[in-house]
């Protein structure tokens, strides 16, 4: 049976809905408890705690009455001071556990949410780039960080409220020893003063929930605005305006929710006071007319006031006990969704590895792929634009029947109109993807049964625009090789043809780099990760070559960092220049999820097909007889660095 925590009368007019109101799958109570388990000795260390500060509460009244009905009416001064003294002490003592409890209860509740987030960061990290590409980073950061804060916090309060329980029971006991009157007029009265505490601690909960969407929500919208590729989009094609509109806007929720929560907050601690209070009036009321009656002693009287001032508090936490499960329980919940999503591509139990420093050949044989759907890789509620229907449209397939074979050390270029599916083969290749019929092997083996390790270690990619960390140039070499030496460093940086620029940079190769560091031009940039490259030093290059105009210099130094970088091994090159197309072993003219033609320069010209369209149309300056060859995509630029044949090699 499901559970579906619904907490009703929000207003909803003007709000968002409300993500909390979730369904709970059968046995995520039971599956939150198993983290408790790791846990267990701590736990039973927070109930004894627990209990002996319950106690020690406890005790102090019985200490009063004492003091009153044998020192002060029997004017024993002795018995008054040495009451008083047990009474301080045990104060003191009482507030020693209370500490003790909060670091106890803090333990657990940081282990078990650390022991969560670790979890959750683990199985993110293994899920498929599709998942990635799908999903908002603001919102995944939001699930993963803030909610699993709020979690913490949330089990934090539980835990406390567990100590409220045992102090419940032990005063309840103690008031029925002292008088079961007062007790059972106690526990009548309780509902009255609860009820609408239970109320105020609702809307609290639900204020501070929405206030965390809310919160979250804006974070990601920041995150997404405010970095440099989103200020440059939205400084050039922005609507000031209207964007600013809806900051404004959403800024605006979080400031009518934080006023109302105040107010709410502010309401709490004035019934607590309020209900103390006509508490204590009605206790004297009562009991001070028993008392004139003899029914009561003064002694007890006193210590039933003191005790009913202690069980209010703990009453109250204990009242909101259920509301704040539901919160933790949610909060884990939507961690577990994030659990249960299967990494479409898995590593299977006896992968094998490749062999170390040989070039491998690599081979597609009937290879058809379609882009997974929403539904398979992600979650509705980390997308928020997509509707249901999007979510489970399957879309056409992007490769279709592909099969070629790449000869161990040497370079293949692919050519083909936009969309083509280029980008989607090499993704194969360094298995971002798994085919859905087919197979893809690289030196005999499907890619499925080898080892990730070996996979990572064997295929090197360099992109287009080359991602940078915002770290130092050292650390995001050193990200291919951990373990290399200064002159490795500067070795790969030299072959690169990046190591002019570095040396030329103040701090070298301590500069900081990345989206708020020193920017680098795409030419660079493509160096430097070709110097990435090179420090790993795969036996497989699968590139996709920069199609940004880069001035002849950069042009000429990208060509001869390929030079060195492609040597040896196995390329598989998405080709934009000439150059790099005549050089190669091997054209694959890629159209329509197809191999439409392939063949060498030469071959493919002679046929007169689609490449000799696009050598006519694109790598060819229009409109000039026996005009120079152009570079297909990139400006025009000198062809004076060959990608070298098999042969020369
Ligand atoms: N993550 C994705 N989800 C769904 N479809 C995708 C995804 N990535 C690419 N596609 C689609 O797959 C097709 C092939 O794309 P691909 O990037 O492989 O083409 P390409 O030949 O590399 O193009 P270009 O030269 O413009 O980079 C395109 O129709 C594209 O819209």
């Amino acid at each position: 049976m499901e559970m579906v925590l619904r907490f009703q009368g929000v207003k909803k007019s003007d709000e968002d809905p409300d993500p909390w109101q979730t369904t709970i799958h059968p046995g995520t109570v039971r599956r939150v408890l198993t983290y408790f388990r790791p846990h267990i000795r701590t736990v039973a260390l927070f109930v004894v705690v627990a209990t002996m500060e319950a106690l020690t509460v406890a005790a102090s009244p019985l200490l009063l009455k004492e003091l009153v009905d044998n020192g002060i009416v029997k004017n024993d001064r002795g018995v008054v001071i040495s009451m008083a003294c047990l009474t301080a002490g045990l104060a003191v003592l009482g507030a020693v556990l209370s500490l003790v409890s909060a670091y106890i209860s803090g333990r657990i509740g940081q282990g078990v949410t650390y022991d969560l987030r670790v979890q959750a960061l683990d199985h993110v990290r293994r899920l498929p780039l599709a998942f990635f590409t799908r999903t908002q980073t603001g919102v995944l950061v939001g699930r993963l960080h803030t909610e699993l804060i709020m979690a913490q916090q949330q089990f934090t309060g539980l835990l406390m409220a567990a100590t409220s329980a045992v102090m419940v029971v032990v005063v309840l006991a103690e008031l029925f020893y002292l008088s079961w009157l007062v007790a059972v007029i106690t526990l009548a009265l309780i509902p009255i003063f609860i009820v609408p505490w239970v109320r105020v601690g609702r809307q609290i909960q639900r204020r501070t929930r929405r206030q965390m969407d809310q919160n979250t929500g804006l974070g990601g919208r920041l995150q997404e605005r405010f970095n440099v590729q989103g200020a440059m989009l939205s400084k050039l094609f922005g609507r000031p305006d209207e964007e600013m509109a809806e900051f404004a806007d959403r800024a605006q929720k979080i400031r009518k929710v934080g006023v109302n929560l105040s107010v709410w907050g502010r309401m709490a601690f004035v019934m607590m006071t309020l209900m103390a209070s006509l508490a204590t009036a009605l206790v004297y009321g009562i009991g001070g007319g028993l008392v004139l009656t003899g029914a009561f002693q003064l002694g007890t009287l006193v210590a039933i006031a003191t005790l009913l001032g202690r069980l209010f508090g703990p009453i109250t936490q204990l009242s909101g006990m259920q509301e704040i499960a539901q919160t933790v329980v949610v909060s884990f919940s939507r961690v577990f969704e994030l659990l249960d999503l299967k990494p479409l591509i898995q590593e299977r139990p006896d992968a094998v590895a490749l062999a170390k420093n040989v070039a491998p050949d690599i081979e597609f044989e009937n290879v058809s792929f379609r882009y997974p759907t929403a539904d398979e890789v992600s979650l509705a509620s980390l997308e928020h634009l997509r509707s249901d229907r999007e979510r489970g449209e399957v879309t056409p397939d992007v490769l279709r029947e592909v099969s070629f074979h790449v000869r161990a050390g040497t370079l293949t270029a692919l050519v083909g109109p936009s969309g083509a599916g280029k980008s989607t083969i090499t993704h194969l290749v360094s298995r971002l993807y798994d085919p859905n019929s087919g197979a893809v092997r690289v030196g005999g083996h499907d890619l499925r049964d080898l080892t990730f390790d070996s996979l990572r270690d064997t295929v090197g990619v360099v992109s287009q625009d080359a991602y940078l960390f915002h770290d130092t140039i050292r650390e995001n070499l050193l990200y291919a090789r951990p373990t290399a030496t200064e002159d490795e460093l500067i070795e790969a940086c030299k072959g690169a043809q990046i190591w002019g620029l570095i040396a030329s940079l103040p701090s070298g190769l301590d500069t900081v780099s990345g989206d708020r560091g020193y920017r680098m031009s795409g030419g660079e940039k493509q160096r430097l990760a070709i110097a990435r490259l090179l420090l790993k030093a795969p036996s497989v290059v699968v590139l996709d070559e920069a199609t940004a105009h880069l001035d002849s210099e950069s042009e000429a130094a990208v060509q001869r960092a390929l030079k060195i970088a492609l040597r040896s091994r196995t390329s598989l090159v998405i080709a934009h220049r000439l150059s790099t197309i005549r050089e190669a072993n091997q054209i694959l003219v890629i159209d329509d999820g197809r191999v439409a033609e392939h063949g060498t320069h030469e071959e493919l010209l002679a046929e007169g097909g689609l490449y000799a369209e696009l050598y006519h149309t694109q790598f060819v300056k229009p409109g000039a007889d026996g005009a120079e060859p152009a570079e297909l995509g990139a400006g025009p630029g000198p062809d004076n660095a060959q990608v070298v044949r098999e042969g020369e090699r």
